[in-house]
Formats: C-alpha cells, sequence, structure tokens
C-alpha cells in the first residue's frame, strides 16, 4: 500500500460528506458544494482548496462578465428617461410647448431630452416651440432593455453596446469557484489518512494516540501578523503636548467649554465693544443664555474698564453686566487661565490647560469652528518677555519644530505682546501669541506680580508637524490615509519632517 496522504479531521469530515452526493467529473460551485452538504460556503472553499492542494480534488476560479443597471439607469426606470418626460410634459400640454418653458422646467436634463427626443423622431422644433410627433404614451426603448436585462433575460450585442454607451449598465466580473472530483469520494477516502495536530485526553484514554498519524511541526511557517490599533495621530499629539507641558514643570487645569463672557473676555481686560464680542465671531448659548459672575470680582473688572485701577486707565465706557452674564463657547483657554489667576496663585507657579475652543468660521483648508488649543501661565523670579521667549523655544524644540521665530503683536490683555511663527517648508505659519498680563487685568484680580502668559494653537502646529496642507486632514478616520503618518515615536526623534 502507498503512503496515504495526511488530512485534517475536518477535511475528511468534508470528503464523508460527499459520499453519494456528488458525480465524479462533474464541477460544482462552493455553493452547490455547501447545500448538497450542509456546511457552510466559505467552510467548503477553504477545505476544497487544502484538499487541492494535496491532489485530492481539482479547483478552478472563473470570472464570468455580467451587465448591472448602473445609478443613473435606477433612477430613470424609476423617475422616467428624460425623453419620456419631456414627451409626458408636451402630452400635458396639448402636445407642444415654447422651447424655453420646457428648458425651464426640465432643467440641467432639457438638453439630453431634446437629443433623444428628436433622435427617436418623437418631437420637432416649429418656430420656437417643440411639438409632440409621435402618439403618446412614448416609452424608451432602453427602458424594455434594461427590465429584460434586470429580470436576468439575455440582450443583443448591439443593445448592450448602446446601453454602455448610454452609461446604462456597465460590466462587473463575478469569481466563481468550481471544484470537480476525479474519483468518487468513497475512493477518496481510502487514499487519505487523518493527522491531527494535538493530542487529546481522548485519544490518551482510548489509545487512539497510537493509530492517529500526529502532525509535524512546521517551524518555518511564518507567524500571524498582528496589526494592533493606534491613537489617533491627532490625539497623539494632544497627549504629546501634555507630556512635554509637565516635562517642563507646568501643572495642568481643565475647565468645561461653556465659559461666562466673564472668563472669556471681561477679566482679560477685553472691552464690551470689541468686535470679537458678536455673534459673528463668538457662539452664543441660546439655553441656557446667562450665568453668575462672581460679584465682587466683577465690581473690580467694572472700574478696571471704565475708570482705570491702579494708576492705569480705563476703557472709558460703560460696562454692563449683564454682557459678562452672557455664556458662550470659550473663544480661547485663557479664560482658563483667567480662571486659575482670580485664585490669586503665590508664585513661583506654572499652569497649563489644553482644550476645545470655538469660533464662528466657515470650514476651509486652514479653518475650523471647533479647534485646540493649550494655553499657559507663569510667574517666578525673572519672568520677563526674554524668558517667555526662551520658554517658548524650547517648547517647540522640544515638539520637534526647529524653526521658528517671534515678533512684537497686539492682544487685549497683554503688554507687551508677541506672535510665535514656525517654519512649514517655505512658509512662516502663525502658531501662538504670548506676552506679559497687562498691570490693568492683574489689577482687578488683585494681582501685583508678574504673570507671563502664551496660547497655542494645535491643529496649526499638527499641520506643521505632519506636512499637512489641509486642516481637516486632522480629523480623517480613512485608515489608509492614517496609515501613512508616521508614529509618534519617529516624528518626536527629531527626524526632520
Ligand atoms: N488667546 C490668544 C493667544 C494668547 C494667549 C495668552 C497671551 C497672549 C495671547 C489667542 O487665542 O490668539
Amino acid at each position: 500500500m502507498g503512503a496515504r496522504i495526511p488530512v485534517s479531521e475536518s477535511e475528511y469530515r468534508l470528503l464523508e460528506r460527499l459520499v453519494g452526493r456528488v458525480e465524479p467529473g462533474k464541477p460544482y460551485t462552493t455553493e452547490a458544494l455547501a447545500r448538497l452538504t450542509g456546511l457552510d460556503r466559505s467552510q467548503v472553499e477553504a477545505l476544497a482548496r487544502l484538499l487541492a492542494e494535496k491532489g485530492l480534488l481539482q479547483l478552478e476560479e472563473r470570472v464570468s462578465e455580467r451587465y448591472r443597471l448602473t445609478e443613473e439607469a435606477e433612477r430613470y426606470l424609476r423617475e422616467g428617461f428624460p425623453e419620456e418626460r419631456l414627451a409626458r410634459l408636451l402630452a400635458e400640454h396639448g402636445g407642444r410647448m415654447p422651447v424655453e418653458e420646457a428648458r425651464r422646467l426640465l432643467g440641467g436634463e432639457f438638453g439630453i431630452a431634446m437629443a433623444n427626443a428628436s433622435r427617436k423622431g418623437w418631437v420637432r422644433v416649429e418656430s420656437g416651440e417643440i411639438v409632440l410627433a409621435a402618439e403618446p404614451p412614448l416609452v424608451a426603448e432602453e427602458r424594455r432593455l434594461l427590465e429584460r436585462l434586470s429580470r436576468g433575460e439575455r440582450v443583443s450585442g448591439d443593445d448592450l453596446r448602446m446601453l454602455r454607451r448610454r452609461r446604462l449598465v456597465e460590466p462587473v466580473k463575478e469569481k466563481a469557484t468550481f471544484i470537480t472530483l476525479e474519483e468518487p469520494p468513497e475512493k477518496l477516502l481510502g487514499r487519505v489518512e487523518v493527522e491531527v495536530g494535538a493530542l487529546t485526553r481522548r485519544m490518551l484514554e482510548t489509545g487512539e494516540w497510537r493509530r492517529v498519524r500526529l502532525r509535524r511541526y512546521n517551524v518555518a511557517a511564518e507567524p500571524p501578523r498582528l496589526y494592533p490599533g493606534r491613537l489617533h495621530f491627532f490625539r497623539q499629539l494632544i497627549e504629546h503636548i501634555r507630556d512635554v507641558m509637565k516635562e517642563l514643570g507646568f501643572v495642568e487645569v481643565e475647565e468645561p467649554p461653556v465659559e461666562l463672557e466673564f472668563w472669556n473676555y471681561d477679566v482679560l481686560f477685553q472691552p464690551q465693544y470689541h468686535p470679537a464680542r458678536s455673534p459673528t465671531d463668538t457662539f452664543y448659548l441660546r439655553q441656557p443664555r446667562e450665568g453668575e459672575p462672581p460679584r465682587e470680582l466683577a465690581e473690580m473688572v467694572r472700574r478696571a474698564h471704565e475708570e482705570g485701577l491702579a494708576g492705569s486707565r480705563g476703557w472709558g465706557y460703560r460696562w454692563d453686566p449683564s454682557r459678562a452674564a452672557r455664556l458662550i463657547l470659550r473663544s480661547h483657554t485663557t479664560a482658563v487661565s483667567a480662571r486659575v489667576l482670580a485664585q490669586r496663585p503665590r508664585p513661583p507657579f506654572r499652569f497649563f490647560s489644553i482644550g476645545r475652543v470655538y469660533r464662528v468660521e466657515t470650514v476651509d483648508p486652514h479653518h475650523l469652528p471647533e479647534f485646540h488649543q493649550v494655553d499657559g501661565i507663569a510667574s517666578e523670579d525673572g519672568v520677563s518677555l526674554r524668558w517667555l521667549m526662551g520658554m517658548l523655544g524650547e517648547l517647540l524644540e522640544r515638539l520637534g519644530l526647529r524653526e521658528y521665530r517671534f515678533r512684537p503683536a497686539y492682544f487685549p490683555f497683554t503688554e507687551p505682546s508677541l506672535e510665535g511663527y514656525v517654519r512649514v517648508g517655505s512658509q512662516w505659519l502663525e502658531v501662538l501669541g504670548a506676552g506679559l498680563f497687562r498691570p490693568e487685568m492683574l489689577a482687578a484680580l488683585g494681582i501685583d506680580y508678574p504673570v507671563a502668559a502664551w496660547g497655542m494653537g494645535i491643529e496649526r502646529l499638527a499641520m506643521a508637524l505632519y506636512g499637512l496642507s489641509d486642516i481637516r486632514q486632522l480629523y480623517s478616520s480613512d485608515a489608509r490615509f492614517l496609515s501613512t503618518i508616521p508614529s509618534r515615536w519617529r516624528l518626536y526623534a527629531g527626524a526632520p519632517v
């Protein structure tokens, strides 16, 4: 007896189930075999492949071409072909209608409707009017053909070509696997031997282990590849910024994004008539509309805005407490810094917050109405604009941005103020604002030491780091795009990006 061919228990079972159910030499689809054996189709296919590799049966893939209706065709079948709609329209208007009116009523479809209807001899144009030339109801020949196709009936090659030209059908390839047994399954069973991958307790107890054949280990087999999930790269960057801020000795604070105008603007010495404080720039809450700014502090803020505090000049307008009480979505995380400062922390301190901020913007490659900022404040010996630039430089470098520069700027709440830019390709991108909080603002809070402050837009920074040209890419969940983004370890190790 020649050596038997080793098969697994499930392969053996498939052969067993084929006994008496298939004719040798006849091709069966996997669906057919699944029906005959009661196994599921993918299981039959997988097992048949293994048996085919061992030469026990023949497996053949055949590709067949079929035509399928396009979306346009489906729509025409439902709503009428353009020429049918034109004919119907004319019939409803006594068989004629001015060209311009038909054009208006049919809109974008008018052109094709006219072309097809004239070609078919359904209409003609007479002194500015379209006239129905054939007897309604007029049914497009294409409709009949498409209906036949969708019932699975055949149509002639010429008709198919015409339908394809009019983009009413498109070819689809269908793959089917055919399986043929050259010998009856009972004969095949005699040529195989079940091989097991593992010994079971039952085999040991019954002595069956002596009879079964044990599968050899294949030490050269490739282990399965695992592609574990990872954090979205933008999320990774936010976490990284958080880590870097902590490394720089900043302590994190958090506040909800729904904020009083008071903390977002008034405390920051931004006058109530400032254009940013209007529904064209800021999102105002409808429900609830208002909150309650702390009374004593509000009184100090009022004085700072109206007449000035501690030797400084105010803005000289009537400060409206009901404006300060309005609820908004914060427009910057500097609102969090304002809340922290109102606690009058004792220097030295360094605080930061990261969170979502909101501005009324139209979405385009550089703007989103909702984005992220990180804001920091610090007060310690030697805090100054120079200190601030040093600290910001350190921060940007730790984020992998080696090329940056600062420029004088204006913010209502800092003096002096500056803006920070980072280089992206040939461009300089503004990513941060910074400065020393104004004495007018600090006086209202009862603070008599200097406080350095800065705020940075994270989306902009991410675009620079990852070399993206469209801010919306940061919110992509397309796995294929995401897999093109380098992992944070490569990126922040300082590799040029
Ligand atoms: N809040 C400012 C940035 C800033 C923060 C702190 C100080 C100075 C500027 C902005 O959103 O643009």
